[in-house]
């Protein structure tokens, strides 16, 4: 112990003791307070200050420059398995560390999320969203409230499931939006700190079948039956190749089954990296768009100024409510970007800390030499809610993104990440936030039932976990 404290490589760097000594300390903020480690990360550094010691072997950085140094361009920091397995899809993309294989891969995967492959298939997209006013709009004779957020995060479940498998989740059919696979994301992603810090329990739950899993912990039951009914889809996908000549666009199974050139040199397609791709590209597309409309909603709607704004600058451009206009005449109208960003600056995108190892060599964070082999990170959080960069980083502004100097904030809004591993559904996730609150804030009308900041505020869960009760509004159609 004396060691950790006193001779250790990070000794010099502040923080709680217990912190240098144990990885229980974070464990503790991560399973006991239920996903409360960001929360008092914050706290942590109005004590220690932009650069701290949170585990035996690991830093944590608010310094704004620290974020590029860690994640930017040219960065060849890799991964930290500790917490990336405990997805349970080590074989994805998302999970890679070699920074070679990682190239290779994303070289593979990238150019079915391209720009031009997302306008090819803009179509899909815009007639899931269709389907979900047309769901949103049944709730006006009945004079209840829609849970938005449910709503949303179907949406994007349902988008991701046509674009990248070709087939419907039927996410949007179902009674007041509550599906199986959210069911089953919202039953186990609360489980990822529990499999993180004991790797034996998730390879135990994860590994057995699923009536034992019922038995041992009913939450897993779901994730189990996702696997096995993906898996099923797979299996029938590498017995048949053909079947997928009758799809009605280009899905990741044709990318990923297509022969590569010889050069590429890459591993042979097994069932279980498609699988291990599948399940993290369902779960990356869909809770982390969901999440960014039910902010994105929850703010709005409590701004009667941006609603007008909002409303009046896509009435101008869609005078016609039964004419939509396309994703790049959306993506041009300011004000709605404008709202977009500050979505997403206050979504976050993904809540925790994202951790890398530093390597092969020492590398210079925020000015500070750190050694080869530690796990350095930054959350988004900490550069959203920095008042230098944002001032009044808690209040909804899309104005901030209109002003002249506002091209400089860009380099700070790092909802997708940066650098080498940024998110690779990047085009379709910004195409899809045009379509859903275009297409929603033009055509109905939105009243907030119990509006709350408890809607909004979160758990973090890798994505955020909103507290309480969902987000939920009485829905009309607009008139005009
Ligand atoms: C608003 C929506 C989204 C946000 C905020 C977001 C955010 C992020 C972030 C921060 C990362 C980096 C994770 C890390 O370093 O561990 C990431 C990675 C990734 N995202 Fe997204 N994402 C979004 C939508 C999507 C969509 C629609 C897809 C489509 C499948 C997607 C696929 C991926 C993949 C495959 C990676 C892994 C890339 C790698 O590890 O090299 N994301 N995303």
């Amino acid at each position: 112990a004396a060691k950790r404290l006193y001779q250790h490589p990070l000794s010099k760097y502040p923080g709680p003791g217990l912190a240098a000594l144990t990885l229980w300390y974070k464990a503790y903020f991560d399973i006991v307070k239920d996903g409360g480690w960001v929360e008092h990360l914050e706290g942590l550094h109005e004590i220690y200050g932009p650069v701290i010691r949170i585990a035996p072997n690991e830093l944590h950085f608010s310094d704004p420059s620290a974020y590029n140094d860690i994640y930017g361009m040219g960065t060849q920091h890799t991964k930290d398995l500790d917490m990336y397995s405990c997805f349970a899809t080590d074989l994805s993309v998302f999970a890679m560390f070699d920074h070679h294989e990682v190239t290779q891969r994303r070289n593979l995967i990238g150019p079915f999320f391209s720009r031009r492959a997302i306008l090819k298939l803009e179509k899909t997209v815009q007639d899931k969203i269709d389907i979900l006013v047309s769901r949103l709009l049944d709730y006006h004779p009945t004079g209840k409230p829609a849970n938005l957020d449910l709503a949303f995060r179907s949406t994007s479940l349902e988008v991701i499931t046509s674009y990248c498998f070709g087939k419907s989740s039927n996410a949007l059919d179902y009674k007041n939006f509550e599906n199986d696979i959210l069911a089953a994301i919202d039953q186990t992603l609360p489980m990822i700190w529990v499999f993180r810090h004991f790797p034996l329990i998730k390879s135990l739950l994860l590994g057995v079948p699923e009536c034992f899993a019922s038995v041992l912990k009913p939450s897993t039951v779901g994730i189990l039956q996702q696997r096995r009914q993906m898996g099923k889809q797979i299996d029938d996908i590498m017995k048949d190749p053909s079947s997928l000549e009758n799809a009605d666009h280009e899905t990741i199974y044709h990318h990923f089954l297509t022969p590569q050139p010889e050069n590429l040199r890459l591993p042979p397609v097994t069932r279980d990296w498609l699988l291990d791709e599948g399940l993290y590209m369902r779960f990356a597309g869909s809770d982390t768009v969901g999440n960014t409309c039910t902010v994105a909603a929850y703010h709005i709607l409590a701004n009667k100024d941006v609603h007008a704004k909002l409303f009046k600058s896509l009435k101008d451009a869609w005078p016609d409510r039964d004419t939509p206009p396309s994703y790049e005449i959306l993506e041009k109208l300011p004000y709605l970007t404008a709202v977009i960003k500050e979505s997403l600056r206050m979504a976050h995108g993904i809540v925790t800390p994202l951790p890398r190892i530093i390597g092969p060599m020492e590398a210079d964070i925020a000015g500070l030499v750190v050694p080869a082999g530690t796990v350095v990170s930054m959350g988004a959080t900490f550069l959203h809610k920095n008042s230098d960069i944002f001032p009044n980083p808690s209040t909804f502004q899309p104005e901030r993104w209109l002003k002249e100097d506002s091209t400089m904030l860009e380099k700070y809004l790092v909802s997708f990440s940066k650098g080498p591993r940024s998110c690779l559904g990047i085009n379709l996730a910004w195409c899809e936030l045009y379509l859903i609150l275009g297409t929603v804030f033009r055509k109905l009308n939105l009243t907030p039932d119990r509006p709350s900041i408890e809607n909004i505020s979160f758990r973090e869960y890798f994505v955020p976990i909103h507290r309480g009760r969902h987000f939920h509004a009485f829905v009309s159609p607009t008139t005009d």
